[in-house]
């Protein structure tokens, strides 16, 4: 049920957006709902180039030239990052929203699933604390709902999207919010249809069997589109308070309140 009209925390018009991971799916849909919404520029950045270069191509051709621009970022690398953050800056006088939404899912290589994960993640966060602090900048950080129930197949990737939502919201505590004027953010989608799940069970799981098990369960719960999390975002981005959670699942954007840990504790003896 809507509650009381909320308050716009940000206006979006003539802003500056960095998405990472902006070429496909989830972080694509974010960049046209940010250019729909009247922002200046986006600049999308990932890894792989040829999928950079297409998204601007679709992009310049719905919103016009210089709208959408492509800059090569691993987000493994905190020297590509700061590089591409130093240069947006310059250029644009300043960089208002980031998007930390790159993300893989790989249990077999879980080690580079943890570094773009969560150390990308924690890479961006700390750069926008370096070159985006007071002035009214958002940063929201894509989770997953595997950070509530972690998927069981997937252990690796499930600790990668709750690392994600705590850090966030530590980073978006109230008390941090007044030093540096920086709201941080989390969306957390459901099984989105994307290239994400483009994989073999061998080439992206310990177990294969798991990995079969997992592809088809994910497969049969994908019942959304990324637009819904591209529009379910900029709802994020205008109104979302510092710290706060928020899922896109199932075509809604639904905002989660965590409860008070006592309220789900059960005293067992004093120690
Ligand atoms: N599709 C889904 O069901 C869900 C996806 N998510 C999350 O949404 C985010 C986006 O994923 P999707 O759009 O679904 O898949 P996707 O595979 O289309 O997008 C991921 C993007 O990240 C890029 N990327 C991968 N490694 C990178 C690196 N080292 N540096 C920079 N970019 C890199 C990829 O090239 C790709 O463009 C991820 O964080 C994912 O975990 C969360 C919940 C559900
Ligand atoms: C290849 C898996 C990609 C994981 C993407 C993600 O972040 C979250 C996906 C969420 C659910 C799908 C994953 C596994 C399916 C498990 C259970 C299905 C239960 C059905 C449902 O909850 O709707």
């Amino acid at each position: 049920m809507a509650s009381a009209a909320p308050i716009q925390l940000m206006e979006l018009k003539g802003k500056v957006a960095l998405i990472t991971g902006g070429a496909t799916g989830i972080g694509l849909a974010m960049a046209d709902s940010l250019l729909a919404e009247g922002l200046k520029k986006v600049y999308i950045s990932g890894n792989i180039d040829k999928d950079g270069e297409e998204a601007v191509r679709e992009m310049t051709k719905k919103y016009g030239e210089g709208r959408c621009s492509f800059k090569h970022l691993d987000v493994t690398s905190l020297q590509q990052f700061e590089e591409v953050v130093k240069e947006i800056v310059s250029t644009e006088g300043g960089l208002d929203i980031l998007l930390n939404n790159a993300g893989i899912v790989n249990e077999r290589k879980w080690e580079l699933q943890t570094d773009v994960n969560i150390n990308g993640t924690m890479r961006g966060c700390l750069l926008a604390l370096k070159y985006m602090a007071n002035r009214g900048a958002c940063i929201v950080n894509t989770s997953s709902i595997a950070c509530f129930d972690p998927v069981p197949y997937l252990p690796g990737y499930s600790a990668s999207k709750s690392a994600i939502t705590g850090l966030s919201r530590a980073f978006g505590d109230p008390l941090l919010f007044k030093e540096h004027n920086i709201r941080f953010l989390v969306v957390a989608p459901g099984a989105t249809k994307t290239g994400i799940g483009n994989i073999t069970p061998a080439s992206y799981h310990y177990n294969e069997e798991w990995g079969r098990i997992n592809l088809e369960q994910f497969y049969s719960a994908q019942d959304q589109g990324p637009e819904a999390v591209g529009k379910g975002t900029v709802y994020i981005i205008k109104y979302g308070s510092s710290g706060s959670v928020w899922v896109v699942e199932h075509n809604q954007l639904l905002r989660v309140t965590q409860p008070k840990r006592e309220s789900y504790q059960t005293k067992i003896m004093d120690l």
